[in-house]
């Protein structure tokens, strides 16, 4: 067990940390080269368009080909190899509104190179079983027998589940868009899950063509019992896709079946809806539910799944009062009374932002992948449109804030942490731009998401896509029923708000602490994690932020770090504040806007030749910069003259030293030489210093620490300082920094620094620093 000061020494003395590298096959110059050589194909692609492909695969090669890609996918990889998933996107098209009456069929043969055949639709037979590529890979036969190639994005989350597209399945897609694909083939490619449409073998749109006959035993349709046993065999092997898929063709096959035999009608539902509930489609479990209790209002199991899918769907209120109902007619039902403690929990955590950090965070730090049960919390902020126009909306107090307060407690609507042995990557040869890991994929999930539960989809389609598309009020159906999401509109509103957590994955791997040698390692391994929260995404940015943003799991926890007057705006920080102007204005730019801060607007301001002195100043110090807390801890205290020569350099070239970032790093050292070489006072002096130039006030002051420029560094400094002021019995310093690294440990950790004892928001920091 760690004592405090251990705590306190390893936190403070971690001055800094980034973010591990990517796998070398991704690091930023290989992707550029990469994206280059997809710009070239996507040009090739262009020039055939409109025409027939110039050479059509033999079906024999196709399924051979397909047969390789299926081989490597099971084949046993090296330890260490990381398998690239890849999607390359050469067009943003719209997704199909038009219903099916008003399209007409067309066969493969008609299909030309980089058309979307938006007046037409195309009905398939798979003739493979599907490789899972970033989309699903399969190959295709049209009623005329000609093969291809099926691609389809955005249709399901888990890489495991191959379920959606069998062997011998039908499938329409709706305005097909023939194009050259990611892997050098020509074939039919979907991107919006409202193109598509599952058919079943009795479906009119099937029959309406006469099509091969298929191998023996192949075409044998199958009792609504076979089908169901399938499907509960499928479902005790956890393969809920699957299991989904036979209980919806055993109740598409016989639309008698509730008149026939309703007690095998309700199973089937029934049983539905557990899987459902399993594959993120709560709203579909909920129809399920509903379909069950039209005929037979006291269902026990179609009350209790219904209550939870709401509670999934996080309607803490419906599922609640769905449990009362439950509770009326079953008393002693134990689940429904558990399920309705739950509820009120939830319901007490949004309304008062009353949640056991600890046991989030607990919690958190001992799950792999850390989604936590809790409610979000809007506290007293309110969406509201900005006085500048070009801004949008932003997020606004709705009355005086105190500093450290809790604003917002809210679970992300989607997150993806990355995924070992696998790389996803996203190449946009309309954009230019390439994404990678985590960010990569991230919209997939979110489409199949909103895709599978409409009711979400407007918060998220109403979040600022960077002028890429436009905000819908509310989304749109097919007249077949299908909420039209266009994925492209969904990818950029993602890549306009996600939030990164750097380097920190949800939960840990491991369960025991690691040993002294791995936990270096374990720093190194590439991780990273991102995700969209909604309301969090409202905030505009500034480099002079006001919040403080922690994440324990999937939660982000926003505090004030100064005092807000009722109607201010709330801002954080988009880029990251240390880094020099033109790296923060390269990230605005991309996003659209330019910041106007009083640190911008000084920076702007400074001469070109006042910069680039800094910058020359800066590049002379690169061999401190780059070097390790540890390492050098281990240099030679000879060489703080130096260090101070430096600082000093730096330091002249400010014209008006105010938000002196540079100086971080060289204080940073110098401290760190100054207490290992034992001159304690230096190192306060040291400490003391930067944090006055950065933060533009005095950090041993009396009264509150309200920094201009907020940094999280600063509790390293302030932690820092403790040790120091300790080691010199100056307690009266020692108090004040105390209570000041309190503070600002209880924003950055999310405890909430009134309440927080320290132990339990190093312990909380740490996790989020990924420091065990
Ligand atoms: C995550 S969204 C923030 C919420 C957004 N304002 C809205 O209306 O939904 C990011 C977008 O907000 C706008 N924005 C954020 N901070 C801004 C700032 N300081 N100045 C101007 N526009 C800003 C930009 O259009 C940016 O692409």
């Amino acid at each position: 067990m760690d004592t405090l000061p251990d705590l306190l020494k390893e936190a403070a003395l971690k001055l800094h940390h980034s973010k591990p590298p990517p796998p070398e096959d991704f690091t930023t110059d290989s992707l550029q080269t990469e994206l280059f050589k997809e710009q070239k194909y996507a040009k090739l692609a262009a020039s055939q368009k409109g025409k027939k492909p110039r050479q059509r695969s033999t079906r024999a090669d196709l399924i051979d080909n397909q047969q390789k890609d299926q081989a490597l996918d099971t084949k046993e990889l090296p330890s260490d190899y990381v398998k690239a998933f890849k999607t390359v996107i050469t067009s943003e098209y719209k997704p199909s509104s038009k219903g099916l009456d008003s399209l007409t069929p067309i066969t493969v043969n008609d299909l030309l190179v980089g058309i979307i055949h938006r007046n037409n639709y195309i009905v398939l037979r798979t003739i493979t079983d599907p490789v899972r590529k970033t989309g699903i890979k399969t190959i295709v036969e049209d009623h005329e027998g000609l093969a291809d190639t099926l691609t389809l994005f955005n249709v399901n989350y888990d890489l495991d589940d191959q379920a959606f597209l069998p062997i011998n399945s039908y499938v329409l897609i709706r305005a097909p868009y023939y194009t050259l694909g990611v892997y050098g083939y020509y074939g039919v490619r979907c991107d919006h899950p409202s193109d598509i449409i599952m058919l079943h073998h009795e479906h009119n749109l099937v029959k309406q063509f006469s099509w091969p006959a298929l191998p023996e035993n192949m075409d044998t349709v199958l009792t609504c019992e076979v089908l169901k046993d399938q499907g509960n065999t499928l479902f005790s092997e956890k393969k809920h896709q699957w299991a989904c898929t036979k209980y919806t063709t055993a109740l598409q096959q016989n639309e008698s079946l509730k008149e026939q035999n309703l007690d095998m009608w309700v199973a089937l539902h029934s049983n539905r809806a557990v899987c459902r509930l399993k594959i993120f489609q709560y709203e579909g479990a909920i129809s399920d539910c509903e379909e069950v209790l039209k005929c037979l209002p006291k269902n026990k199991k179609a009350m209790f799944l219904k209550a939870r899918a709401f509670y999934f769907l996080r309607r803490f209120d419906k599922s609640a009062r769905a449990c009362e109902d439950l509770i009326a007619e079953y008393p002693d039902l134990d689940e429904a009374n558990n399920l309705l403690d739950e509820c009120l929990d939830r319901l007490r955590e949004s309304s008062r932002g009353d949640y056991d950090f600890r046991s989030m965070e607990d919690k958190a730090r001992s799950e792999d992948v850390a989604r936590l049960d809790h409610a979000d919390y809007i506290g007293p902020v309110q969406i509201l449109q900005c006085r500048d126009p070009a801004k949008g909306r932003g997020l606004f107090a709705t009355r005086d804030i105190r500093q450290g307060e809790l604003l917002l407690c809210e679970k992300a609507f989607v997150v993806t942490t990355d995924t070992p042995k696998r790389y996803y990557l996203t190449f946009n040869t309309v954009r230019k731009e390439v994404f990678s890991g985590p960010r990569a994929q991230l919209p997939c999930q979110l489409i199949r998401f909103i895709y599978d539960n409409p009711s979400t989809a407007n918060s998220i389609m109403q979040l600022d896509s960077g002028g890429r598309g436009k905000r819908s009020s509310n989304i749109r159906y097919t007249p077949e029923g299908q909420p039209i999401i266009d994925a492209f509109t969904v990818s950029n509103i993602v890549g306009n708000n996600l939030l990164e957590l750097e380097g920190v994955p949800l939960g840990l791997e491991e369960k025991e602490e690691p040993k002294e040698k791995e936990k270096d390692d374990q720093r190194e391994t590439w991780g990273g994690a991102c995700g969209v929260w909604v309301m969090t995404s409202h905030m505009n940015h500034s480099c002079l932020e006001n919040v403080g943003r922690t994440f324990i799991g999937d939660f982000v926890i926003v505090r004030a770090t100064k005092g807000i007057k009722k109607g201010d705006e709330l801002f954080q920080s988009y880029a990251d504040v240390t880094k020099p102007l033109k790296d923060r204005q390269y990230i605005f730019k991309k996003m659209g806007f330019m910041c106007k801060c009083a640190m911008c607007r000084y920076q702007t301001y400074m001469s070109t030749k006042e910069n680039q002195e800094r910058e020359k100043a800066v590049k002379n110090f690169t061999k401190f910069q780059d070097a390790s807390t540890k390492k050098i801890a281990k240099m030679s205290p000879d060489l703080a003259p130096q260090v101070r020569k430096h600082i000093d350099i730096i330091f002249h070239t400010y014209s008006n030293p105010a938000f002196c970032t540079e100086l971080l790093r060289p204080y940073g050292v110098l401290s760190t030489l100054q207490f290992t070489s034992n001159h304690l006072k230096g190192c306060a002096n040291s400490l003391c210093r930067i944090v006055e130039l950065v933060a533009g006030c005095d950090p041993l002051a009396d009264e509150e620490f309200e920094p201009k420029l907020w940094l999280s560094e600063y509790v390293y400094y302030f932690l820092y300082l403790c040790i120091v002021f300790d080691l010199l019995e100056d307690k009266k310093n020692y108090e004040n920094c105390w209570k000041k690294a309190k503070m600002i440990l209880g924003i950055l950790s999310g405890v909430g620094y009134e309440s927080a004892r320290i132990e339990e928001a190093i312990r909380c920091f740490r996790h989020s620093m990924r420091l065990y």
